[in-house]
């Protein structure tokens, strides 16, 4: 991001066009911002209304995940000679995200290893882990050091919170948390930094350097400072756009993610 936006954070929302550097056609004008309550609606909504089912939906969240992080850290760029990635998925639908956008980085030509310490007693994330152990995906049984995990991952995939996240964060995903902030490997978050409020962020919390919002960013947004903010989950249908006033971007030809 560059030049100085003379707005505050907060109403810098649906000024995104601060950034008079970026190519006109990638610009998020005027872009909704969703709180919670909003995000979780329109989740209702598409599975209700709409007609979608949460596998379908997650598949095309987590390839959407799996194509900008492609887009932001091609395997020609990554520092160490493997190209290895750590993702890190949580107990909701946000972990089941981080394992599909794991199974499309291994095809696309990464090497991704899996941490995922909460499993829902699911068919739909018992199959998604079958998918990954099967793509010959490793799982760790635990949560490496932040000295290790700098040593060995070119990036962390943060795939463990997403617009439920509330409260406190409980024990393991606390000691995760923390682990997280102590390394220096970027991170790239799916739809929220993890420990952040949905809509107020987190002053002390993670500051990921890359954020695929998913659907349309959540509040919390609008305070990221990483380099990369791509928005994916190509599948709005238009009276879902129209109800909730998202004014989302066109994607480009057929891409399924947009740089904001
Ligand atoms: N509506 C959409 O547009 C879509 C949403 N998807 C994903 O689904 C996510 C939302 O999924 P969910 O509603 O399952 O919720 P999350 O994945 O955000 O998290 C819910 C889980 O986290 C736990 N949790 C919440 N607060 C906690 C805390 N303080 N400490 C410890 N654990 C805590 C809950 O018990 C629950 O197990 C989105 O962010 C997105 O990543 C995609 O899969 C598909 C499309
Ligand atoms: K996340």
């Amino acid at each position: 991001q560059t030049g100085t936006c003379p707005l505050s954070a907060a109403a810098n929302n649906h000024k995104k066009d601060c950034f008079s550097s970026r190519p006109a056609s990638t610009m998020a004008q005027t872009i909704k911002y969703l709180g919670q309550e909003e995000a979780q609606h329109i989740d209702e909504e598409l599975f209700s209304v709409y007609g979608f089912s949460v596998d379908q939906l997650m598949e095309l969240a987590g390839l959407s995940c799996a194509t900008a992080i492609t887009r932001a850290y091609p395997v020609t760029s990554l520092v160490k000679a493997r190209p290895s990635l750590l993702v890190i998925c949580g107990p909701g639908n946000n972990g089941g995200d981080g394992l599909v956008c794991a199974r499309h980085l291994k095809l696309f030509g990464y090497e991704p290893t899996i941490l995922y310490p909460k499993r829902p007693n699911k068919p739909l994330f018992q199959g998604l882990t079958t998918q990954c152990q099967k793509m010959e995906i490793a799982f760790l049984t635990e949560m490496p050091e932040a000295k290790v995990i700098d040593e060995a991952y070119n990036l962390v995939i943060d795939a463990i919170f997403g617009f439920s996240f509330k409260g406190a964060v409980r024990e393991p995903f606390g000691s995760i948390l923390d682990i997280l902030k102590k390394t220096t490997v970027p991170i790239a978050s799916i739809d929220i930094p993890s420990g952040w409020d949905v809509e107020q962020g987190s002053a002390d919390g993670l500051q990921p350097d890359m954020l695929i919002s998913l659907t349309a960013p959540k509040k919390s947004a609008s305070l990221f400072r990483g380099r990369y903010h791509f928005l994916g989950g190509r599948f709005v249908p238009p009276g879902l756009e129209r109800k909730y006033q998202l004014n989302l971007p066109q994607y480009p030809g057929t891409d399924c993610v947009l740089q904001l």
